[in-house]
């Protein structure tokens, strides 16, 4: 789908045809900030006029009210939160705000309310209110990141993968059968929740070893200027350079007994120690590739215990760490695999970064955007639909650009 020009960072500009924009919503994390945002098609009010009055579907009943269908697009975008004044500036330059704007009576005064997770919310609030005029509402983290997971399971085509060998495989998900599964959700650092139903889950376990370590300590060992250089140069690189393998220790033999072969790494960044080389010596290919690797497979093997804990087969992962990256999700297949010996799988989701900010979206209750009428608008209308389910436009092969968006249906209260 065209979007118009790309802005910073690869967001989406929108055009100017776009109809109104409604119910931004933000996750403001360490490292990156994300927005979430609805835009009705331009052509909206004639469509909707035309096809109400022949189409009584399009009126979806939820408890004692009737509710109209809206056809339009979410729209995703993320900034650096080192960069804040960008975000600010593009919240601004397309008055996103406005749309959690109320006038309050006679009184002229107007009230701009938007719903906020992530650290930032309660980090940057004087900030928004003084830029902006905005008053960020702020909704919980962990909530977020379960409703925003719930949410893309239950109502986006083709969200859920696995990947294996280079191998990527859409996952068809049972709504009846979703629960009970582990959430990990690896942004700068990493949060493992057990979740249970709607609403309904535990946050069991975390890691401080995350995205903003492979960030950081990236950034300062290949002096790469951004976290995607420094992921693509783990393309080139090759790890046995610096970690030291099993068959380092073993003299290139397997060691059977255990079930370690001789190139499972023994110990990343092993072999810097008797090289007798200086950091400048290695190529930042091949550190890159070790760093990923290391943290990659670390994350693996801690979600995997924790899915032993409470017997849970199903992992998925999300946080913008993984980047759709194949040899990151690789890595933390084969951890996965090769740690449960089979028993639990590692999925991926295409909306991967974006878990938080849209369960700030659908925490917006005015719109009747919550998670009962989304199932029942997928119960209602099939995918191929073009009224109701939820498209993904863009690329054929399964990976999200960053300017790509979801053509959608939202009931309007
Ligand atoms: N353009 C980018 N700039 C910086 N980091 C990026 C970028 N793209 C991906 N990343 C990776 O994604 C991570 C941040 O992921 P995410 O946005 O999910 O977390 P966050 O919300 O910022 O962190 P937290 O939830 O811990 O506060 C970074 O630490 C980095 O590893
Ligand atoms: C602190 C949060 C929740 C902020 O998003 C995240 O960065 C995280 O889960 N860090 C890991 C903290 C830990 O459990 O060790």
């Amino acid at each position: 789908m065209d979007l118009g020009n790309v802005g910073i960072l690869g967001n989406p500009v929108p055009k100017r045809s776009h109809g109104a924009v409604s119910h931004l919503a933000l996750d403001i994390g360490g490292s990156l900030i994300k927005l979430v945002y609805f835009s009705r098609n331009s052509e909206y009010s004639m469509k909707d006029k035309e096809e109400k009055s022949s189409n009584e579907s399009l009126l979806v009943s939820s408890g004692e009210k009737n509710y109209p269908l809206i056809e339009g697009s979410l729209h995703f975008a993320k900034f650096e939160t080192s960069k804040i004044n960008d975000c600010l500036e593009f919240i601004q330059r397309n008055q996103l705000h406005l749309s959690g704007c109320e006038r309050l009576g006679d009184t002229a005064s107007d009230k701009c309310i938007i719903k906020a997770t992530g650290g930032g919310a309660y980090k940057f609030a004087d900030l928004f209110k003084e830029k902006l005029g905005i008053c960020l509402d702020k909704e919980d983290e962990m909530d977020c990141l379960v409703a925003g997971a719930n949410f893309l399971l239950k109502a986006v085509h083709q969200e859920a993968f696995t990947y294996m060998d280079g191998q990527k495989e859409f996952v068809q998900i049972d709504h009846h059968d979703l629960y009970p599964y582990l959430l990990v959700n690896i942004g700068s650092g990493v949060s493992m929740i057990k979740v249970d139903g709607d609403g309904k889950f535990e946050r069991v376990s975390g890691t401080n070893v995350g995205g903003g370590t492979f960030w950081g300590l990236g950034r300062l060992l290949t002096k790469c200027k951004n976290f995607d250089e420094l992921l693509e140069l783990s393309h080139q690189g090759n790890n046995r350079v610096i970690d030291m393998l099993v068959g380092d220790i073993y003299g290139g033999m397997d060691y059977t007994k255990i079930g370690l072969t001789s190139t499972t790494i023994a110990s990343s960044f092993g072999k810097a120690i008797s090289d007798n080389k200086e950091l400048e010596d290695y190529k930042p290919e091949d550190i890159s590739r070790s760093l990923l690797r290391m943290i990659s497979n670390n994350i693996g093997q801690i979600s995997y215990l924790n899915a032993l804990r409470f017997g849970l087969k199903r992992i998925f992962f999300g946080g913008f760490f993984i980047r759709g990256h194949a040899y990151t999700m690789d890595t933390i297949s084969v951890a996965v695999n090769f740690w449960s010996k089979g028993d639990a799988k590692a999925l991926f989701l295409r909306h991967e970064g974006f878990l938080g900010a849209l369960g700030a979206f659908v925490s917006y209750e005015k719109h009747g955007f919550n998670d009962s009428m989304v199932h029942q608008l997928v119960h209602q209308s099939p995918i191929s639909s073009s009224h109701g389910g939820y498209k993904i436009h863009g690329s054929q092969n399964g990976e999200l650009k960053d300017n790509e968006s979801i053509e959608c249906s939202v009931y309007a209260s």
